[in-house]
């Protein structure tokens, strides 16, 4: 199970959250909720290992992330909110750098499955930067297909710019995943419905109150 225990981020001068603890059970869906700024992303970032809590720790199978990197790796996906992409370089280029980055599986096969469950069989030999800013996150999405085996999948901000028939087959695609016992972690601002068990966290809630002037 990932754990966050009495974690602390601080940003600049501003307490974002202070002591937050949840429990990311295996087959439930935890969706990281409130408004800009509040400290959504920074949160997903703890919990991916990118970035250090100010206090506190987060732990996998009972141990805490720094003392298991190599295992936490091979565990983890994490989908960021902005689309990892390179202008210059193919879907199928992308696509198999981050895949071979990620640890995931990256021979031609895989790539053009993958890319193909995401729409993108006949662009995926254009350089990116001629795609639309849907189909490049679709690029980035593609991963997901490659991510099959991994137990936690961290995503923030997945349906950005995506039309809403890929809304709705991601969001299939996510739940499929918590149905098989996954541990999803999302933010996104959209009214997306999931059909599986769900919960909500919102590190708003860890936030120190503000003194009245
Ligand atoms: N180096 C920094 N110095 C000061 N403030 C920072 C710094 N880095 C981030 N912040 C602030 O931390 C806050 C949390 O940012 P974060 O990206 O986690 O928010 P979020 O909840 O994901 O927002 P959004 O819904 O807009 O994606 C923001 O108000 C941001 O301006």
């Amino acid at each position: 199970m990932l754990e966050a225990l009495a974690l602390t981020c601080i940003k600049g001068d501003r307490i974002l959250f202070r002591d937050l603890t949840h429990a990311f059970r295996p087959g439930v869906l935890t969706r990281v909720a409130g408004p800009n700024g509040v400290g959504k992303t920074s949160l997903l970032r703890l919990l991916c290992g990118l970035a250090q809590p100010d206090e506190g720790e987060v732990r996998w199978q009972g141990t805490p992330l720094a003392a298991q990197r190599d295992a936490w790796h091979r565990a983890v996906f994490f989908h960021g909110h902005l689309p990892a992409v390179h202008e210059l370089l193919s879907p199928r280029e992308n696509l198999r750098s981050l895949a071979a980055v990620q640890g995931l599986p990256h021979d031609g096969a895989a790539i053009d499955a993958a890319l193909g469950e995401l729409g993108l069989a006949r662009q995926r030999d254009l350089p990116v930067r001629v795609l639309s800013a849907g189909q490049r996150r679709r690029v980035a999405l593609a991963r997901l297909v490659l991510a099959q085996e991994r137990p936690v999948w961290i995503l923030d901000e997945p349906f950005t710019a995506l039309d809403a028939a890929a809304v709705a087959a991601l969001a299939r695609r996510i739940e499929a995943r918590v149905r098989d016992g996954a541990t999803v972690v999302l933010t996104t601002h959209q009214d997306v419905e999931f059909a599986c068990p769900c919960d909500t966290l919102e590190p708003g809630r860890f936030a120190p109150r503000r003194k009245a002037a």
